[in-house]
Parts: structure tokens; C-alpha cells; sequence
């Protein structure tokens, strides 16, 4: 599939255009074609160790293909410096990865604030729209408290209150029950729910048919050969 193809019609919020990744002289991933349109929902499972990570890490501007293109908005990303890369990471793209990227002995305000580095807000309206997201995901309670102190599914809250704090067009989730118990996973997953039916694009790796259940969409990755159903 060619990028005029990827692209024509409505311009997805990021597509992978035939893309590779190599580590060392091991093909990881397969030529890779995905569109991700707005407001989709779509779950990529598969076995451990097929590719599934690697994928996430170039759609989520962590990582650059060996090949192929990563296309954001319509634009080529591949070519930016890295400077570049992270403030349209900052504005598009929120994570929620078990260990990514909180700060353990910062509030958990702090932690959303940091997530509008890029926007270029007063202080006190990151303070603002920071409290408002922690409260849109529950943690009212908890602004002051820093995920040092938090249980699995509060950090997985603060991540997603970063992520909707930033105004991101798309939230990338590696395993997000995966350290949870079930009532605290399906309690994310509602909030998942929530987040969709309010328009924003998921995109979520998983182990759990649970999970891949939810979504509007299930890609399945099998030695680095990505299949969308
Ligand atoms: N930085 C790296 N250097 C070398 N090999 C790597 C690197 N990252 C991933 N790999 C290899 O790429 C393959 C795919 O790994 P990846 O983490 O993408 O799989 P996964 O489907 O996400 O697995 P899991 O479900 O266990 O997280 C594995 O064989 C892994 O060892």
C-alpha cells in the first residue's frame, strides 16, 4: 500500500506505511501497512515475543523503522530531528505503559502537568486542566499523592489523566490490566469505554481476549506479520 493510498479519503491519525524493523540481522516486523483512523478502538494481540511492542514503540515516535514509513496526521515523521519528534509526540500521543514515564516522587498533579510541556499553557492553567483530569479518571482524592506511593490501577489512572490533560489525538496502551486485578481492570476498561465513546482514538496491545473484546477493532500480530480483521 503506497502512502497516497494510506492516505486518501479521511487522513488517519497515524499510519505505518510499509514498515520494518531490524535488530541486528533479526526482521522483527514484517512490512507493516496499518491505518488508524479517528475515533478508532483498536486492540493488536499475539503471542509473546511476535512484534507486538516493537510496533507500539514506532507508532508511538519511540522508536524509527528500519523501513518504510511512520505517518502522523498525513506528514512523514521519519525525517524529523529528534526535537521535533518529541514535541508532536507531546501534542498527539499519550501513553499507558506500565512503567513509563511517571515520576515516582512528584504529585500526581505534577505528573499530569509535565504532560503539557509542549502545549505552552500558564502555569496555572496546567494546574487547572490538570486537577480536572485527574478528576475525570477519579483520583479527586489523590492530586497530591505521587504514584510512588499509588496502586497499579491509580498510576494507570494518572497516566491516562496525563494523556487527557495533553489533549492527545491518540492513547497507546501496552497491557493496561496487565498488573490489575480484575476489578480494577475492567474498571480502567470502562473508563476506556468512556474515553472512545468521547471520541478518542485507542490503540491497546494485549494478552486478554477480555480486552481485544472491547474494541471496535482487532489486529493480530504473528512473527512480525500484522493481520487486521
Ligand atoms: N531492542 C531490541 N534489541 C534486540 N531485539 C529486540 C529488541 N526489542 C525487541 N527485540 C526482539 O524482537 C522480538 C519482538 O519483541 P516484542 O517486545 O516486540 O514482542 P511482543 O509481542 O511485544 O512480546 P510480549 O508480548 O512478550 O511483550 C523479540 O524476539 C525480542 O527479543
Amino acid at each position: 500500500m503506497t502512502v497516497e493510498a494510506l492516505t486518501a479519503g479521511e487522513t488517519p491519525v497515524i499510519a505505518l506505511d510499509r514498515v520494518t524493523r531490524s535488530f541486528g540481522e533479526v526482521d522483527v516486523l514484517s512490512p507493516v501497512d496499518l491505518a488508524v483512523p479517528a475515533g478508532d478502538y483498536l486492540a493488536i494481540c499475539g503471542a509473546s515475543g511476535s512484534g507486538k511492542s516493537t510496533m507500539l514503540n514506532l507508532l508511538g515516535l519511540l522508536d524509527r523503522p528500519t523501513s518504510g514509513h511512520v505517518i502522523v496526521h498525513g506528514t512523514c515523521v521519519d525525517g524529523l530531528p529528534d526535537h521535533r519528534r518529541a514535541a508532536l509526540r507531546g501534542a498527539t500521543i499519550g501513553f499507558v505503559f506500565q512503567a513509563f514515564h511517571l515520576l515516582g516522587d512528584k504529585s500526581a498533579t505534577a505528573n499530569v502537568e509535565l504532560g503539557m510541556l509542549y502545549r505552552g499553557l500558564p502555569r496555572t492553567e496546567r494546574t487547572t486542566r490538570a486537577r480536572a483530569a485527574l478528576d475525570r479518571v477519579g483520583l479527586s482524592h489523590r492530586l497530591d499523592a505521587s504514584p510512588a506511593t499509588m496502586s497499579g490501577g491509580e498510576r494507570q489512572r494518572v497516566a491516562i489523566a496525563r494523556a487527557l490533560a495533553a489533549d492527545v489525538d491518540v492513547l497507546l496502551a501496552d497491557e493496561p490490566t496487565g498488573n490489575l486485578d480484575s476489578a480494577t481492570g475492567e474498571s480502567i476498561l470502562q473508563l476506556f469505554d468512556e474515553l472512545h465513546a468521547d471520541g478518542l482514538t485507542l490503540i491497546v496491545v494485549t494478552h486478554s481476549d477480555d480486552v481485544a473484546a472491547r474494541a471496535g477493532r482487532v489486529a493480530v500480530m504473528a512473527d512480525g506479520v500484522l493481520t487486521v480483521a
